[in-house]
């Protein structure tokens, strides 16, 4: 079996695949080692042969985890690394090892699943975009706050925006003008989001018309897939490029 991981700023997502890696055996999301802990004691006759990760928090913690693996399972955990290329695609960045590693990998995870024009949007912690050129040439992209950073900013400097997670969700119900806090500040995040999304495709257009592939990924992803019908929904396209970028031995 492998153990795959992308360690989020938020969330670390973690899945188990099948000795083929023909299927998901086990998968979820936590957001420190201990939980990852605890659910991997939960799978039944885990027996790990691999395991990868990505990693965007500190050297520290991705070494923590590193170390966390081989000494629960006695494996040497294979971690992405920058690369100016791979799988067809060339890093866009003047110093190719700035870029996210995992927005490295979600371009490598789009380009695999169709090598051609693409845009990945990346709907986590921040929000970013990606623009990848057909023939694998990565253009760049650009970097916002995501939604829980934007509610998080709001909260912290007013004095008057106080309410709690569970009231954000029920809020969405809707993209109505907001009759109360949580309505308003919710739903106008999502709108500035839009925002971002549609000057990424009128981007991506002025470079290819309609010739390109959009895909959408991150824990926020749905709140967007309405207003992108033609995009690929995919949650896993981290977890597709870190195969690209760690095959197995
Ligand atoms: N079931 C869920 N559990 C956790 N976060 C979720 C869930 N559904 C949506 N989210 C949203 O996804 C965000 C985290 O997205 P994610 O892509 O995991 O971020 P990161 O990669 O930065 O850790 C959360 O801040 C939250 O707004
Ligand atoms: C932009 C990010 C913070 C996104 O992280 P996430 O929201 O996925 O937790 C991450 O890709 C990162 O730390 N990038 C380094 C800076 C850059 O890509 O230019
Ligand atoms: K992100």
């Amino acid at each position: 079996m492998i153990l795959e991981l992308d360690c989020g700023n938020s969330f670390i997502k973690w899945r188990v695949l099948s000795p083929a890696q023909t299927g998901i055996v086990a998968f979820g999301s936590v957001g420190v080692m201990e939980e990852l802990e605890r659910a991997l004691q939960a799978i039944p006759a885990l027996a790990l042969a691999h395991a990868r990760l990505v990693s965007v928090r500190s050297d520290e913690e991705t070494a923590e985890l590193v170390a966390f693996i081989a000494g629960h399972f006695g494996i040497d955990a294979c971690c992405a690394r920058p690369e100016l290329s791979r799988g067809g695609v060339r890093n866009g960045y003047e110093d190719f090892a700035r870029l996210g590693l995992d927005r490295w990998l979600a371009i490598l995870g789009a380009y695999q699943q169709s090598p051609g024009a693409c845009l990945v949007l990346d709907l986590g912690t921040a929000v970013t975009s990606d623009f990848v050129a057909p023939d694998g040439q990565h253009l760049g992209g650009f970097i916002c706050p995501g939604m829980p950073l934007m509610r998080n900013q709001l909260r912290t400097h007013t004095r008057r925006i106080r309410y709690d997670d569970a009231a954000a969700l029920e809020a969405l119900v809707s993209l109505e003008p907001g009759r109360s806090t949580v309505e308003a500040v919710e739903r106008g995040c999502v709108l500035m989001l839009k925002g971002f999304v549609q000057a990424q495709l009128e981007i991506a257009r002025g470079y290819w018309g309609d010739g390109f592939e959009t895909y959408l990924t991150g824990g926020d992803a749905k709140l967007l897939a309405q207003m992108l019908p033609r995009a690929r929904l995919a949650p896993d396209l981290i977890f597709s490029g870190l195969a690209v970028a760690c095959p197995l031995p």
